[in-house]
């Protein structure tokens, strides 16, 4: 399988506060990959570096075989996400928010975007305005924005965050599919029942490194765990 990202010794420190200290990590094609760590344990700080939104200190980062730096800005084409919150202009719709953002990349049909919001189901609510959306549904419009460019890097902060069991399920779903359809996706979260059931490796960062990194069924079965949520608090006990 092709590597699509790769860190290798990857560095990071606000002010004095050592946040990232030589983190590896590696993902292929096609993975669902969860990145899973406590609280301020660097996983957005991380995320941001992946997507070039942050300058990393010392280490590499390569996405898609090219090396992120400043001269390497045709790779965000080729990359998605959302990091923390989605933002939108509250006064425009759904469907106008996609436009505005597909304009980015030289700009698509509108059946693109009504494709993109049938896939996240708000299509119904595409001429609504936002701030009329509900926090699932802003969720969800994020989803369709971090799509228009296709992009073969998707990186989801917290993807799930305001969504309901419907919508969780719904999210992973759609993930599914984006995967074999050959997509690779890195998901940062704390619901870790939910990925349990979407993610094929995961990755669980504390200290500033990654202590664990594997397959959800080989990490359980070689710690003789039930689930995720018991193996990671203990982990994170240990380490
Ligand atoms: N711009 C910044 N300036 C100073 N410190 C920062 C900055 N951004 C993040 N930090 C600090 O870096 C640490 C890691 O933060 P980060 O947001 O990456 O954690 P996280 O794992 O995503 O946490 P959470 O699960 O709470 O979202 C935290 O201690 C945070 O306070």
């Amino acid at each position: 399988m092709d590597t699509v990202l790769k860190l290798s010794g990857v560095h990071k420190t606000f002010k004095n506060k050592k946040v990232i200290e030589g983190l590896n990590m590696e993902v292929k094609k096609g993975e669902i990959y969860g990145f899973l760590g406590e609280n301020g344990a660097g996983k957005t700080t991380t995320l941001k570096m992946i997507m070039g939104l942050l300058k990393v200190d010392k280490g590499n980062i390569n996405v898609l075989n090219n090396e992120m730096n400043n001269k390497s800005r045709k790779i965000f084409c080729r990359i998605g996400g959302i990091i923390e919150a989605p933002v939108f202009y509250d006064d425009l719709s759904g469907l106008m928010n996609l436009k505005l953002h597909g304009n980015l990349f030289g700009g698509f049909k509108e059946e693109k975007y009504m494709e993109l919001l049938e896939l996240v189901g708000i299509k119904d609510s595409a001429k609504t305005k936002v701030k009329k959306y509900s926090l699932g549904m802003k969720q969800r419009l994020g989803i369709a924005r971090a799509l228009v460019n296709d992009p073969e890097l998707l990186i989801l902060d917290e993807p799930s965050n305001g969504l309901d069991p419907k919508g969780m399920r719904d999210v992973r779903e759609i993930l599914k599919k984006l995967s074999k359809e050959g997509k690779t996706i890195i998901i940062s979260s704390h619901l870790l029942g939910d990925i349990e059931k979407v993610c094929t490796k995961i990755g669980i960062i504390a200290r500033g490194k990654i202590v664990r990194e594997g397959s959800v069924d080989k990490l359980l079965d070689e710690n003789n765990n039930e689930n995720l949520e018991e193996y990671f608090l203990k982990l994170i006990e240990e380490v």
